[in-house]
């Protein structure tokens, strides 16, 4: 049983862990009809292009800051419920511009509810500004300059998400030039769809402290120890892959591999009730599905503060609550 361990969530997009009775609610407040995206209660998809389209039918009822801040709250606090001291949110300005939501009005409305549920359970978290690659290199170059002179407390990261199967890393490379310029943490989507090509790409041309996913590095062996010798976190999303069919089943998925070649790793939930599953889940997942040790998930634990985008002190408070 997991359910008495700390918890640290690295990778988890905000409008992906609305959950469906939520988003149904909202669908109803806007007059937008539910049953395109929600079915007996669970998000419709069936691939991964079908996912995204789900993901951005979510995200698109909640249109004011309220709504926003009300999302944040109940999903940290759920979090919260079950033992996680510490979580980073990706958050992406460009679905709130797509609802007509300003920047500030969308990450306002985040701050709102991350402070509430700071006050309530004490939960500690930030956000991680997403660029989405879908939308092309200039997007994602324009979202890292809008990031990279933003300044706000709780945002301390940058990320790119999305379809990784569209252009190359190095398409992207001046974005991620700029935000590591103003002193953000760097993390990206890598080696999800894409074979290990894409986390070698993302090593040599935007060096990241952290890659989202990274698994099918598995598929180059030289790359696994270059992953070891740098340090590079991998945040791990088993369920995640699973249900995206990047691997058929947990007994194929190489989360062991990784750890065993010296690969730093976390456990994370990436768009848990689109894909069934919660941090707590995960974490079950590793001592069922993976055989881990609660002293060996606490170690992924300590992986993910240390490699947490927060402030030294900050990160010496949640090391002491491990
Ligand atoms: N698993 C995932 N991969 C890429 N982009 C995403 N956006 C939300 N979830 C994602
Ligand atoms: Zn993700």
């Amino acid at each position: 049983m997991t359910k008495h361990l700390k918890k640290a969530e690295l990778h988890v997009h905000i409008e992906g862990a609305a959950p469906p009775a939520l988003a149904y609610r909202q669908a109803e407040k806007y007059g937008i009809d539910p049953a395109t995206f929600i079915r007996d209660g669970a998000y419709i998809w069936h691939d991964f292009t079908s996912f995204i389209t789900a993901y951005d039918h979510v995200a698109s009822v909640f249109r004011s800051s309220e709504d926003y801040a009300a999302l944040a709250e109940v999903y940290l606090l759920e979090l919260a419920a079950e033992d996680t001291i510490y979580a980073e949110l990706f958050v992406s300005p460009d679905h709130g511009e797509a609802v007509g939501l300003s920047p500030d009005e969308y990450i306002g409305g985040l701050a709102t509810g991350m402070e509430a549920a700071k006050a309530k359970t004490g939960i500690e978290s930030r956000m991680i500004i997403i660029g989405e690659r879908h939308l092309g290199p200039e997007n994602v170059l324009n979202r890292a300059k809008w990031a990279a002179h933003y300044s706000h407390p709780l945002i301390t990261g940058f990320n790119m998400a999305g379809e990784e199967r569209m252009n190359r890393v190095a398409d992207y490379s001046a974005a991620f030039d700029i935000v590591r310029e103003a002193g953000l943490g760097i993390t990206i989507h890598a080696g999800e769809l894409c074979g290990a090509f894409s986390v070698a790409d993302a090593l040599d041309l935007v060096k990241p402290s952290r890659i989202g996913h990274g698994v099918r590095a598995i598929e180059d062996a030289d790359l696994v120890r270059r992953l070891a010798d740098l340090g590079t976190v991998l945040e791990v999303c088993p369920g995640s892959n699973i249900a995206l069919k990047v691997f058929p089943d947990f007994k194929s998925h190489p989360l062991r591999q990784f750890r065993d070649a010296g690969v730093r790793v976390c456990l994370n939930s990436d768009d848990p009730p689109f894909f069934h599953t919660s941090l707590a889940r995960e974490y079950e997942i590793a001592s069922q599905e993976f055989g881990f040790t609660d002293d060996e998930i606490n170690a992924m634990t300590r992986t993910a503060l240390e490699a947490a985008f927060v402030d030294e002190e900050t990160r010496a408070i949640l090391l002491a609550k491990l």
